[in-house]
């Protein structure tokens, strides 16, 4: 696209958006650590058992979710960011339903990186322009089936553009059992075991608990994992922001 088709196209283009916070750290998998500031984007064709974002999954809350043109979220990126480029992680529900080309355009002209949280499911071109892609397709404990076509259609879109991750989160022996035969799949992908965290609280109720001993059990459980099994390519990691902040949003 030609610059002036690109300016104009990020004008024109509005994007369904369920919150903007941050700076944070990434809590999750390849970046952790990293501080970010999140896009999440509000709308997901999947419906995980145990989603821990249901207000921006669930049609209850579409009402919280506002189309905001890609100049406005610009700028509150760059009000949180304090103008300072920084990483951007695209999240939701599932961001690959939303038109985000001319966003991802928009911040690396001022320095800005990118990385999308995606399950894989839904393929689009703009793939490519990103620094990270994050793909973390769901295991059996989810109740969501995985379409391998389309997963591979990610990967066909992203290229050789981003940096690729797979970010696997593993309840029980089915899920674990799942994780390894998709990594199995693309071996040339890095790896990251997440244990779930059972206890999603119902989305308004910040100061709802989570079951961390439950987490630090399957945490350890999988380490043992890998361990027997001699997978050592695979990371293991938790949600460190739920080690911090439990469920809450915005951080
Ligand atoms: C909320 S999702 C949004 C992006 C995209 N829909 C996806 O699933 O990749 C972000 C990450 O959180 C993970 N996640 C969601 N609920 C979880 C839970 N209860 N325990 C651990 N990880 C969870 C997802 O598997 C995904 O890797
Ligand atoms: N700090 C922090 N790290 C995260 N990594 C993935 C998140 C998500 O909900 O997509 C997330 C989130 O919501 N907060
Ligand atoms: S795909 Fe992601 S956002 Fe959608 S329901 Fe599953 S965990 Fe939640
Ligand atoms: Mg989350």
């Amino acid at each position: 696209m030609t610059a002036a088709r690109q300016k104009s196209a990020a004008k024109d283009t509005t994007i369904r958006i369920s919150e903007i916070f941050g700076p944070t750290i990434q809590g999750e998998g390849l970046l952790i650590g990293l501080p970010t500031v999140f896009v999440r984007t509000g709308g997901c064709d999947y419906r995980c058992s145990w989603c821990d974002t249901l207000h921006a999954v669930d049609s209850d809350y579409r009402d919280t979710w506002k189309p905001m043109p890609v100049d406005a979220i610009w700028q509150e990126v760059r009000r949180l960011s304090g103008g300072v480029p920084l990483t951007v992680s695209l999240s939701g529900g599932n961001p690959a339903i939303q038109p985000l080309g001319s966003l991802i355009a928009k911040g690396h002209g001022e320095g800005y990186r990118f990385a999308l949280e995606t399950q894989g499911s839904i393929a689009k071109n703009w793939f490519a322009d990103l620094d990270h892609l994050v793909l973390s397709p769901k295991p059996p404990s989810s109740g969501m089936g995985t379409d391998w076509q389309a997963f591979e259609d990610c990967l066909a879109a992203a290229g050789e553009g981003p940096q690729v991750a797979l970010k696997i989160v593993v309840f029980d022996d089915a899920d674990y059992a799942y994780a390894k035969a998709a990594s199995a799949r693309f071996p040339y992908l890095p790896v990251y075991l997440q244990p779930g965290n059972h206890t999603p609280p119902p989305p308004d109720d910040d100061d709802a608990r989570v079951d961390i001993d439950g987490v630090m059990e399957r945490m350890l459980w999988l380490v043992d994992k890998v361990s027997e099994d001699r997978w050592f390519s695979a990371r293991v990691l938790p949600q460190l922001h739920v080690l911090l902040w439990g469920n809450k949003r915005g951080v």
